[in-house]
């Protein structure tokens, strides 16, 4: 069935199929109705031809009157109704289809992002659905409406004149016909228009990610001009698919609008041959005055109607990336964090080339109580353990468990409610103080809100806010320091209270005097839980548990800082690296 091609090719749910479907119905009553109107003028006019050319006499107005009551009463009706099927039913279908991608991408792998171009996501949740919406509520209804009202009139035009009828309706298969034979080779231009304004908006997202160093580094003019020469190359390529489709569009309506002539010379020769009244060559006339209309707008729009499938396919690319089927249920024996034999890489990038692998050979035990450091060189695959532990990635060998359970069996939701993560790149919100520090525990009341902040020393700095802690700080904390939005990150993780603690060097931006004070905060935070801390600083680590010094993705040695300072090797080494790096001066 046709609608349930439909549904498929354009991703459409139970309820936007039925609307396309009373939609199509209400559109096809609209056109009736209308052409009902022509009706009315006709016969008006009739009856005023034979009272002045064979002296009849002229019908009441009355029949004439209720005819037009009846005509407008109807068009507003079903006028009401289509644009209610063709337009309300629509706007909720796609405001439905982008929260179901939101969704989708909210339980997606982290994997499915590493692969993916981000601007290319952005692109298909707000510019896909964009162009889906426009030709759902546009396009579809009309189309399959005036496919259908056009089909019944043509039936009672051919019962009428069968010469005249096909005059009259021949164009409108050619025109559709036109535009459908050419759907193929403009399917690359479509592509490429896209793929422009994928290219332009990471041009723009990059220029504004990057405006600190851009202004810092003196490169504006060259970032600006590379920016322009992507918007240039993509005002060409959209410029020139617009330039194809208007032409066309463009020949579509003008093959269109030739039944008028066939119609007319069709006509003029049947009225000369004297085997139609002239009446009735009249009646085609109205009947092509107003039948290619309901077309104008559908073959003007059905580029759209084309690339709103390519929109759908990549939408459905989404919905169709397979999730794991995690449980729900998480009760481990206890809250050690357990490295088995973990190997792992960062997979195929968006170039499609596989990653190395960060992370080779990694085993070692996060005790609950305890807190475990991870140290070793810049890039030794510190940061990438604390992410398997929280399952924002999944091994590609060996186990990650928390008191013997899998975490990659684990839905990662259920998961993180065990976890509090204090990263360095700290993310917030557009909101206050107080609404980011909440995010901890949606439900905390204000008061435990407080006491989390001001055991991570929040008050310092929100007391000096216009509005305290309900100040808003702007896009992901920007009218705040760094050590600042540290603390809020703090803030948020003592409000959690999770058995498991990462924290990613938690004080690195902070001053020698909060970070003392916060580093009191961080001991009540930390209290009896499963620790693990990456440092970058030695001082970090003197009091830590255990500590696990990774080179190169593996566990190149690990134990307390006591043994390991006696082992004499790479952890001595840093310990004694950064002594010298600390007692360096400016000359
Ligand atoms: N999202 C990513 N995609 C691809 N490669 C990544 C990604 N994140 C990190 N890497 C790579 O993985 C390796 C380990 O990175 P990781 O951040 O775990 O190291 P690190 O020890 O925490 O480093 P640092 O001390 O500098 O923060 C690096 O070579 C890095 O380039």
């Amino acid at each position: 069935m046709i609608f349930d091609k439909l549904k498929e090719t354009y991703a459409l749910s139970d309820q936007g199929i039925r609307g396309a479907k009373w939609g199509t119905f209400w559109t096809c009553v609209t056109n009736l109705v209308t052409m009902g109107g022509m009706a009315v003028l006709f016969l008006a006019m009739d009856a005023f031809v034979k009272h002045l050319t064979q002296g009849a006499e002229l019908p009441g107005i009355a029949p004439f009157a209720i005819g037009l009551v009846a005509f407008f009463a109807l068009l507003f009706l079903s006028n009401w109704q289509q644009y209610n099927y063709t337009y309300n039913v629509f706007y909720e279908e796609s405001g439905r289809q982008r929260i179901e991608l939101a969704e989708r991408l909210r339980k997606l792998p982290l994997a499915f992002f590493g692969r993916r171009d981000l601007a290319d996501l952005t692109e298909t949740i707000l510019g896909d659905v964009r162009v889906m919406e426009h030709a759902y509520s546009h396009v579809l209804g009309e189309l399959f409406g005036a496919v259908l009202s056009t089909a019944i009139v043509f039936v009672c035009c051919l019962a009428f004149n069968w010469q005249l009828a096909l005059a009259a309706f021949w164009s409108v298969p050619v025109a559709f016909a036109i535009l459908f034979a050419t759907r193929k080779p403009m399917e690359p231009v479509i592509r490429r228009t896209r793929d422009a304004a994928v290219t332009v908006s990471e041009g723009v997202q990059e220029t504004l990610d990057c405006v600190r160093e851009i202004r810092a580094t003196n490169q504006e003019t060259h970032y600006l001009s590379r920016l322009n020469a992507k918007i240039d190359a993509a005002e060409r390529t959209t410029t020139g698919a617009e330039l194809a489709n208007g032409l066309l569009v463009n020949s579509s309506f003008v093959v269109l609008r030739l039944g008028i002539a066939t119609t007319l010379i069709c006509g003029a020769s049947l009225v000369a041959a004297g085997q139609v009244d002239f009446m009735v060559m009249f009646a085609f006339l109205l009947v092509v005055s107003r039948i290619y209309a309901p077309f104008d707008q559908c073959l003007m729009l059905m580029a759209e109607l084309f690339s709103a499938k390519n929109s759908a396919r990549r939408m459905q690319e989404i919905m169709h990336e397979p999730l794991a089927a995690d449980s729900t249920e998480f009760s481990p024996a206890n809250h050690d964090v357990t490295f088995s034999h973990v190997a792992f890489s960062y997979g195929a990038g968006t170039d499609g080339r596989a990653g190395d692998a960060v992370l080779t050979d990694v085993s070692f035990t996060a005790k609950e109580g305890q807190v475990t450091a991870l140290v070793g060189p810049s890039g030794s695959g510190k940061s990438t353990c604390a992410r398997l532990a929280a399952r924002f990635w999944d091994a590609t060998a060996g186990t990650v468990s928390v008191g013997g359970v899998d975490v990659s069996n684990v839905d990662p939701e259920t998961l993180l409610k065990d976890y509090a993560v204090v990263f360095q790149d700290v993310l917030l919100f557009d909101d206050t103080v107080m609404g980011n520090i909440r995010l901890g525990r949606r439900g905390a009341t204000d008061a435990e809100v407080l006491a989390a902040a001001r055991a991570a020393n929040c008050d310092e700095f929100a007391h000096r806010l216009p509005q305290g802690y309900d100040t808003p700080i702007g896009e992901n904390g920007s009218k705040l320091s760094g050590g600042e939005r540290q603390r809020i990150s703090i803030a948020r993780a003592l409000l959690k209270d999770a058995p498991i603690v990462l924290l990613d060097e938690a004080t690195a931006s902070l001053d020698v005097e909060n970070e003392t004070q916060v580093q009191q905060a961080l001991s009540r935070l930390l209290a009896g839980k499963t620790v693990i801390v990456i440092a970058h600083r030695m001082r970090t680590v003197e009091n830590a548990d255990h500590i696990v010094v990774l080179r190169d993705g593996v566990v190149a040695e690990q134990g307390s800082p006591a043994e390991l300072k006696a082992a004499d090797g790479l952890f001595a080494h840093m310990v004694q690296l950064q002594k010298e790096s600390d007692a360096w001066q400016l000359a």
